[in-house]
């Protein structure tokens, strides 16, 4: 089988389906970005993202029952070790079966099993020098070792209950990687596979790196994220993909990159798009509304169109709880 004739994994679910359909604003085409710390009893606020937290294990249950009583359908888990000595070279405590996601994964499936729990995969938060793959001696990276190491550590998501992942690290050939992965451990059928296809370096990512401590020690993400200014590099980016058997195509960050929304769904015309509203984009619109530039509520919701105008049939956005609420509304 070629990774790009399982199509099975992008509709396993009653939630995934109906993301392979037209769609207006509503509930279920929201993603909720969450922080999953290893501090088991955690329940701490991110300065940087007014309104997020870091959330330990003993304290995800409470936290997200209320959510999932509005109607929230999907999460997506980023794990975020705050304790010493869990960073090293090569992210090898990624898919530590103790570590926040899988624990959180395993929590998740067992007591909300409506809710669909996808995983980011990447390595950044994992390793000593912040970086998204393995690096050579030299600091540049290994290439081959990274796109190993993802797809094992994707696989190990997929093994604990992720019934989808989302490798953010941008690094050539993973979506492949990931896809004989699971095909090979017998979960390509039942696990969608988001790729970030079109994912910028640049300033968006700031209060995500505070949030999740995982900046670069040195240097930047300049080698493996695309380029802000290189529109071609991302349509060859989602071809790629396709062809490497991705389910979603993903692009990010959202509002400044519309314009990559729009060629993606225009290139990958029969797949769901996806786009993340990221932290920058979140943070700026929070605090210019509490400076009174505008209210809010309005400005996030004209936010959300204007991804729906560009073609996203999936949001992933810290204003998801918000937009449950606002939803309800008027
Ligand atoms: N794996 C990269 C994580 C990346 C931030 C970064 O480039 O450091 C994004 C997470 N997928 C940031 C998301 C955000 O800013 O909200
Ligand atoms: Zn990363």
């Amino acid at each position: 089988t070629t990774p790009n004739a399982i199509l099975h994994g992008g509709y396993h679910h009653a939630l995934s389906r109906s993301w392979q359909s037209e769609r207006t604003l509503t509930k279920d085409m929201l993603m909720y970005p969450m922080f999953i710390t290893d501090d088991a009893n955690a329940l701490e606020k991110i300065d940087s993202l007014p309104g997020q937290h870091r959330i330990g294990i003993n304290k995800l249950k409470e936290f997200i029952a209320p959510l999932v009583t509005k109607g929230l359908r999907s999460v997506i888990l980023f794990g975020v070790p705050l304790k010493e000595g869990v960073k090293d070279p090569t992210g090898s405590r990624a898919d530590d079966p103790e570590g926040p996601t899988i624990l959180a994964v395993n929590l998740l499936r067992k007591e909300f099993p409506d809710l669909f729990v996808a995983c980011d995969v990447c390595l950044c938060e994992y390793t000593s020098h912040g970086h998204c793959g393995i690096l050579r001696q030299d600091g540049t990276l290994d290439n081959s070792q990274s796109i190993k190491r993802i797809a094992e550590v994707a696989v190990n998501y997929a093994k604990a209950g992720a019934q989808c992942v989302a490798p953010s690290d941008m690094m050539d050939g993973r979506i492949r990687a990931i896809k004989e992965g699971l095909m090979e451990a017998g979960f390509a059928h039942k696990v969608m596979l988001i790729s970030y296809s079109a994912k910028f370096a640049g300033s968006w990512y700031g209060p995500f790196r505070d949030a999740a401590n995982s900046a670069p020690a040195f240097g930047d993400r300049r080698c493996y994220q695309l380029p802000p200014n290189a529109r071609r590099l991302a349509r060859r980016a989602i071809k790629r993909d396709m062809e490497e058997g991705a389910d979603c195509i993903m692009v990010k960050p959202g509002m400044p990159y519309l314009d990559i929304v729009r060629e993606a769904s225009e290139i990958a015309t029969d797949y769901p798009i996806s786009v993340y509203q990221v932290s920058g984009e979140y943070s700026m619109l929070h605090q210019a509304a509490a400076a009174g530039v505008f209210d809010l509520k309005s400005i996030v919701l004209e936010s959300m169109t204007g991804f729906i105008r560009a073609g996203a049939t999936l949001i992933l956005t810290y204003y998801t709880p918000d937009l449950l609420t606002w939803l309800d509304e008027d």
